[in-house]
């Protein structure tokens, strides 16, 4: 059905584990992935949510860790990176499924031969993936996509492809976003909360359906329909005011103590 109509969010509880994307919902999309920043306002927002929730956020995003982190700079804040490719929890610890570097390494010099004129295009060799961007060249869009699929025939099996906002990418196999909320929520402090996952593009479809199941709460960001999300934000503009009343609400719940 695309004729979706869904409503805003109600507000987190203090049992709540929240669970953010990054582009396109805690922060605009940018032409360049790496103009990409979050505000200080922001930040301190997280900060004063995750403080009010025990710890239990984080975020999971396409993006490698290590690019996230120089993003949200909140340290050692739980995260899974590249769709679910690699994640680290609340106390620090981290994990990563194996990296086929020969593939990835195959793939991005088909691309770069492949795509001849790259102005306005980009290929993102995320370790192990590779992401083939067109922001600003939408009309290459068929293209791109076509050597995308030619890619994940080059790759095989043990590869998939994964669109999103402007992009195509060659991931491994078997990972997404669903299995990244599983492994976080699977560790404190999220366990035995209710999951909440707030994400804008079809990636982020995976965790939707996920937190579904476990009668959690999905939110959407954006007017992409349809999807699995059971309320939507129009923008992260949107997000970002959710987020304050969220804040007042957890402050003034009863058992919370503002520090
Ligand atoms: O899961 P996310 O946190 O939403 O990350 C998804 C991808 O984000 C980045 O690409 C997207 O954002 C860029 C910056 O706004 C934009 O230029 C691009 O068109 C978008 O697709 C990142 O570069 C990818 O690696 C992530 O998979």
């Amino acid at each position: 059905m695309d004729d979706q109509t869904l409503s805003k969010p109600a507000l987190p509880g203090r049992n709540a584990a929240l669970l953010f994307d990054l582009d396109g919902t805690l922060v605009p999309f940018a032409d360049d992935p790496s103009l990409v920043c979050l505000p200080d306002g922001l930040r301190r927002m997280l900060l004063r949510i995750r403080h009010l929730l025990d710890g239990a956020l984080g975020i999971i995003s396409g993006r490698g860790i290590a690019d996230l982190d120089a993003i949200v700079r909140i340290p050692e804040i739980a995260a899974a990176g590249l769709h679910g490719g690699e994640w680290r929890t609340a106390d620090g610890q981290r994990a990563q499924l194996p990296v086929h570097r020969p593939i990835v390494d195959a793939a991005v010099r088909h691309a770069l031969h492949r795509l001849g004129d790259r102005e306005g295009l980009l290929v993102e060799d995320k370790g192990s993936s590779v992401a083939l961007h067109f922001r600003k060249r939408p009309e290459r869009r068929e293209e791109v996509e076509q050597i995308a699929y030619d890619l994940q025939r080059i790759a095989g099996s043990g590869f998939g492809l994964q669109k999103g906002n402007c992009v195509i990418e060659l991931k491994p196999a078997g990972i997404d976003k669903g299995t990244a909320v599983q492994r976080l929520m699977e560790s404190a402090p999220f366990r035995g909360r209710k999951p909440w996952f707030i994400g804008d593009d079809y990636t982020d479809e995976h965790a939707f359906e996920y937190v579904n199941r476990l009668g959690g709460s999905s939110v959407v960001v954006g007017g992409r329909r349809p999807t699995a999300a059971r309320a939507a934000l129009a923008d992260p503009k949107a997000v970002r005011r959710w987020l304050g009343r969220m804040i007042v609400s957890l402050e003034t719940t009863p058992g919370n103590t503002p520090s």
